[in-house]
């Protein structure tokens, strides 16, 4: 099938996953010949039952690579080139971009999908974004200056909970996970200085020597010590806090000489071979699905982590946690089961806390096709440049009408958003209390998505990363970020205005400083509150007639919490069918 000239195009695929590998096949099937593909990742096993261009012998080699290797199989002449790199890295500029027609995102993850649409728009180059999250899914379509772009409209944070609620009063599964994976894992394996927000004591002191080894301690003793430690007398500790107990369950403190009378002796039998992957085996745990018992749980948690002591010692120190490492998967479950026992909070098989653990909702195959068979007509709808037909389309799980598929015209820009137009932003902070690195790393990163900030002050430059930097400058950017707003070189104020610019994304704002004294430590974690275009259209939103809440553009999606409502920022335009659930609560696509 002919479509102009379109299947000419050169057009750049980030992201060879789920939605990416059916996205190359339909694109090399439609005809299209010059593609360009980037992934950071290797092929796991656990993508081969959805990501059909991989085989098993493919395991551990580049997407990217094996991708374009497997459409060359069926479509020889197809001129397909491969990246296996981050798409943030520097070759991937605005000159790189400009070389392509259009960019289509398979991406699965919010920072990735916000650098690719800064850099689109800086090099004026069409995106096509999607997301599928079990049966839903969706594809919009951002061309600069006509319709929004990514990130026209807020996309809701992946979900952060309250430091307490994880270190002393957990009431459901997802906080004993996430109490294993951040805090217990990152300071007994990690990079300690990473979980510096976070305190496994409950209450007494900061001291956390006990997640040391120590002198002539045998590492099976060392596992039972901190075994008893975290989950025996630091919920002793916390007991003592009467007035938290009042309206809640009290927590009962394990100690393994109760759960397994047997002791540590009974863990210490097995030996483990250097490239041992999963200890369930030789503890004869051989369901995935089924939920351990509290002595099943202990003796997981004592040799998971007597493993990974004994066996990588070189990861020892910098581990992160990856729900695809196996072993460490094994002690997060574990941990997150032991909690929930003391706490009185169900628990989990491993199957269940590896989903909770990776954010995963189970991916359909049959959901990634559809929406890479989308991507494929709004592609060529653009390189048509027939943009008054482009659609932005949603799968929904239930047919309504009997249409499984919603379409709807694509939003106008958002004239206040802070990435595509010029809006200033505004930030209530303690001047005198907060460092520049905190306005760093809690804002500028975590917030606004800035990779390689350069901040200025006025004419002053306070900030700036980079490998040419000199080591004068190094020292001096490191001493202002370890300095509070008030007291940099040139003070930052009340009414202060910051100028911040990441080079490589081509991106650029102004943050306008707000000074304020106290900040609520539940509901404002960060000591800072980012006031920008989100909140003002909101306010504006709250006059006019009930919103129309069209579903989201893809973002984190967690767990049912993160239902959000999403008022579109932009002028609204009537979607093309009335079947479109408008006003409804929709989940935010991952
Ligand atoms: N910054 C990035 N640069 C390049 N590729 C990226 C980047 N971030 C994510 N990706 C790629 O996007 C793809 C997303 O695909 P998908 O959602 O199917 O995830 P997956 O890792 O293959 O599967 P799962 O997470 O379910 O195990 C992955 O192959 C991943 O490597
Ligand atoms: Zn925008």
């Amino acid at each position: 099938m002919r479509f102009g000239n379109a299947q000419k195009s050169r057009v750049l695929m980030v992201g060879a996953g789920g939605i990416g590998c059916e996205l190359l096949k339909t694109l090399v099937l439609t005809g299209f010949h010059n593609i360009d593909i980037i992934d950071m990742d290797t092929i796991e096993v656990s993508n081969l039952n959805r990501q059909f261009l991989f085989r098993k012998r493919h395991v551990g080699q580049s997407k990217a690579k094996v991708a374009r290797e497997a459409v060359l199989k069926f479509r020889p002449d197809a001129n397909v080139t491969s990246y296996h790199a981050n798409v943030k890295d520097e070759q991937f500029n605005v000159d790189f971009y400009q070389q392509f027609q259009v960019v289509l995102n398979g991406l699965d993850n919010l920072d990735a999908r916000r650098h690719v649409n800064r850099l689109c728009l800086a090099a004026g180059v069409p995106l096509i974004e999607s997301g599928t999250t079990g049966y839903l899914g969706q594809v919009t379509v951002h061309v600069k200056g006509k319709t929004e772009c990514y990130e026209c409209q807020p996309k809701p944070a992946p979900k952060t909970y309250p430091i307490c609620t994880i270190t002393s009063t957990p009431s459901k599964p997802v906080h004993c996970i996430v109490w294993a994976k951040e805090l217990v894992l990152v300071k007994l394996f990690g990079d300690r200085s990473q979980a510096s927000d976070l305190n496994l004591q409950a209450a007494d002191s900061d001291h956390e020597d006990f997640l040391q080894l120590r002198d002539a301690e045998t590492i099976s003793d060392f596992c039972a010590r901190v075994f008893d430690q975290i989950f025996g007398h630091n919920i002793e500790v916390a007991l003592k806090n009467e007035d938290q107990w009042k309206n809640r369950r009290r927590p009962t403190p394990l100690f393994l000489s109760g759960v397994l009378p047997e002791g540590i002796e009974t863990c210490k039998a097995h030996r483990f071979s250097d490239s041992i992957l999963s200890v369930m085996p030789l503890l004869g745990f051989k369901n995935p699905q089924e939920v351990l018992s509290l002595q099943d749980n202990a003796r997981l948690f004592i040799s998971a982590m007597r493993a990974i002591l004994e066996t990588r010692t070189k990861e020892i120190g910098s581990l992160t946690f990856d729900k695809d490492d196996q072993l460490a998967m094994e002690f997060v479950s574990s941990a997150a089961n032991l909690r929930a026992y003391s706490f009185g909070i169900p628990v989990m098989s491993i199957f269940d806390a590896k989903g909770i653990a990776g954010n995963i909702i189970h991916a359909i195959a049959t959901t990634n096709a559809i929406i890479a068979g989308l991507i494929v007509i709004e592609a060529v709808k653009i390189l048509m440049k027939d943009l008054d037909h482009c659609r932005m389309t949603y799968c929904v799980e239930h047919p309504s009408r009997k249409r499984l598929l919603m379409p709807a015209d694509p939003f106008e820009p958002n004239p206040n958003c802070y990435v595509c137009s010029n809006t200033p932003l505004i930030l209530e902070v303690n001047t005198v209390h907060t460092k520049l690195k905190d306005v760093i790393d809690r804002i500028l990163r975590t917030k606004l998505g800035v990779s390689s900030p350069v901040i200025m002050h006025g004419t002053s430059l306070l900030f700036e990363t980079g490998d040419d930097l000199g080591k004068e400058e190094i020292q001096l950017y490191t001493s202002n970020s370890e300095k509070v707003l008030a007291e940099l070189p040139t003070p930052v104020t009340n009414g202060g205005v910051l100028s911040v610019e990441d080079l490589q994304q081509e991106f650029k704002c102004s943050i306008h400083i707000r000074h304020r004294d106290n900040f609520d430590e539940e509901k404002e974690p960060d000591g800072m509150v980012l006031i920008g275009w989100s909140s003002s259209v909101a306010e504006q939103e709250k006059d006019k007639e009930k919103p129309i809440a069209a579903p989201a553009a893809s973002a984190e999606i967690i767990d049912d919490d993160d239902i959000t409502l999403i008022e579109p920022a932009a002028k609204k335009r009537k979607p093309e069918d009335d079947s479109v659930p408008l006003g409804k609560k929709q989940k935010v696509l991952e």
